[in-house]
């Protein structure tokens, strides 16, 4: 197996005598309370209703959504993926997980590895060394769209606490459902011109969602019917049950492929204690915006008559909605759980009020005491978003480069030095300073490319992502952006574009440290991370239909660092004929 050479166990053969009992010694130190959890799983189509309407989804062990992973920090978890899709590979990323040491168990399609092809096996072994709210979901074309997510969940180690107090929890996985499947929208999305895929049929809290009824239909004037739920439909919505006078935490994680959500409890107010795996200074909200990629814990008191149930509920923000409100219902025990809140859902705010949306977002500071960033930067990138034509089909570009992956994954070509691995011509640190973020683009054409940023190890990046008028006037969309492999720190968020007396607003002091941040339109959002991690690592916009259409880049550091690959994760493409005449020549 390839993934024992980098095993320690199989280092210490030649090790004798007393070294090899300091370092049994040191091993079963570092066991203490840590673990390694082995897990099974076998991807696979199947037929589920999410909604009520019958499709196919990709489920894991017959599960939809996958099975929740709960593990504590400092455990290794074992992963043995097989893939039994009849003609599709598959890869899975562990969102949030900074693959410290194993950059090739990031779970991306040509960039950390190869697509698992059907009927292979792969294992992904790593460290989960950060408690936090994390989630995993597929990485290969938009099969996060097809279904493939769960959660991934990381208590503190053994004998660490949080630094809050609950008496229970429980986990939301957000999520968007579209009846028309994956591939026909891979198809519509790259077609010329380009198909859009529209807003998503229904919203799903932990997999459930209705689509032919409606939970709150006597409080709503649309036509939708009330469900008549037994509740052991696949559709039926997972009820929270909760004893009164208790504090409860929400571990809440958006993995939807488009839709950016606004969350709230109806009648109760939120204490946001943690984005992104990352403590944070706790704030109290009626309702929360939470955009593709990102995780929050907040904590809730069920300090409200026992005698009522109520809604917990996700809305659409950020485009006209188009989709019903997704629902669930908090159960006071012992209020029966059938029983409807006896008041209408939660309104979410006006979808384009975007300064409500960025109020929340200015709330969120590291909590005192978290790692403060460096002070200055080696290295600035400035990443213009756009929209544009190729040939006449739609693409989101950067810095006038729409991404198109490579078959043979980047860490790979990097780390062997395949100069056809990919196109080297890294594409700028800048735009051109007279380009007008607030219009339409006056050359709207772009070009294809593979987008690697080669980053020199362990100096300070900042990111600056600007955000611009798209393809149509006067409009500009939400962009969250994702980075593997780190947390940043979000720095500051701006209005028009930014110049370089924007830093000045630069937050030094406690900025959240987060592996997602969004850029609203029209505006600039600053980042700053360290890149200290040997790997290839996506960055990139986590509305998947935008990361198909071109909307990334790959940021390179310290690959040569890097001891052994796997040759598992690089059997294809040029490392794959690499691998084999080795052999041959053996
Ligand atoms: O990428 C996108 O394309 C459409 C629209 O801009 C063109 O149809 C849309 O809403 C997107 O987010």
């Amino acid at each position: 197996m390839g993934l024992l050479i980098n095993d320690p166990c199989l280092m210490i053969g030649p090790i004798k005598g007393l070294v090899y009992i300091i370092f049994l010694s040191m091993l079963m130190y570092t066991a203490i309370g840590a673990k390694v959890r082995h897990l099974k799983w076998e991807v696979a189509y199947m037929h589920w209703s999410p909604d009520g309407a019958e499709g196919v989804v990709m489920g894991i062990n017959g599960q939809f959504p996958g099975p929740t992973i709960r593990a504590r920090a400092g455990d290794i978890l074992h992963i043995e993926l097989t893939n039994h899709l009849h003609t599709e590979g598959v890869v899975i990323h562990w969102h949030g997980i900074r693959q410290i040491g194993t950059p090739w168990a990031d779970g991306t399609a040509s960039i950390s590895q190869c697509a698992i092809n059907p009927g292979e096996t792969f294992v992904y072994r790593f460290k989960v060394d950060k408690a936090g709210t994390y989630f995993y979901h597929g990485h290969y074309g938009m099969q996060r769209s097809a279904g493939l997510y769960g959660s991934l969940i990381v208590d503190v180690a053994e004998g660490e606490r949080e630094p809050f107090h609950y008496d229970g929890e429980f986990d939301l996985l957000l999520s968007d459902l579209w009846h028309k499947d994956s591939h026909a929208q891979e198809v519509d999305l790259s077609a010329t011109p380009m198909r859009w895929i529209g807003e998503p049929q229904t919203l799903l809290i932990n997999g459930r969602g209705q689509f032919n009824c409606s939970l709150a239909a006597q409080f709503s004037n649309s036509s939708a019917s009330q469900c008549m739920l037994r509740g052991n439909e696949q559709y039926a919505p997972q009820i929270l049950h909760v004893l009164p006078n208790k504090t409860y935490r929400l571990r809440i994680a958006s993995t939807t492929a488009l839709a950016s959500l606004n969350l709230a409890i109806g009648k109760h107010k939120m204490v946001v204690v943690e984005a992104d795996g990352n403590y944070v200074e706790p704030f109290s909200v009626e309702n929360m915006d939470i955009y593709s990629g990102e995780s929050y814990s907040v904590l809730f008191t069920t300090d409200q008559n026992p005698s009522n149930n109520y809604w917990i509920s996700i809305s659409v923000r950020g485009r006209q909605p188009r989709t019903p409100q997704g629902l669930t219902i908090l159960n006071y025990i012992p209020t029966s759980p059938s029983t409807l809140p006896n008041s209408p859902p939660p309104i979410s705010p006006q979808w384009d009020d975007y300064s409500y949306s960025k109020s929340f977002s200015n709330k969120i500071f590291a909590l005192t005491g978290s790692p403060k960033p460096p002070t200055t930067h080696h290295r600035r990138i400035m990443l213009l978003n756009t929209q544009n034509y190729i040939d006449g089909a739609t693409k989101w570009a950067i810095n006038n480069v729409s991404l198109v992956l490579p078959p043979t994954p980047y860490l790979g070509s990097i780390k062997y030095g395949l100069k056809n691995g990919f196109d080297r011509n890294t594409p700028p640190d800048h735009f051109n300073h007279s380009y007008d973020v607030l219009k339409p683009a006056q050359n709207q054409n772009s070009t294809y490319g593979n987008g690697v940023y080669m980053l020199n190890f362990n100096t300070t990046i900042d990111v600056i992502l600007q955000n611009a008028n798209a393809l149509a006037t006067n409009v500009s969309e939400i962009h969250p952006w994702h980075l593997h492999g780190h947390d940043f720190w979000v720095l500051a968020y701006g209005e028009g574009k930014f110049t370089e007396k924007d830093e000045e607003k630069f937050n030094l002091k406690n900025p959240p440290l987060r592996n997602t941040a969004v850029i609203f339109p029209f505006g600039w959002t600053a980042l700053r991370f360290v890149a200290d991690n040997p790997g290839a690592w996506a960055f990139h916009c986590h509305i998947e239909p935008h990361l198909h259409m071109g909307m990334g880049v790959v940021f390179a550091e310290g690959i040569r660092r890097i001891r052994t690959i796997p040759v598992e994760a690089i059997g294809c493409g040029l490392t794959g004929k690499m691998l084999m005449k080795n052999n041959v020549h053996k």
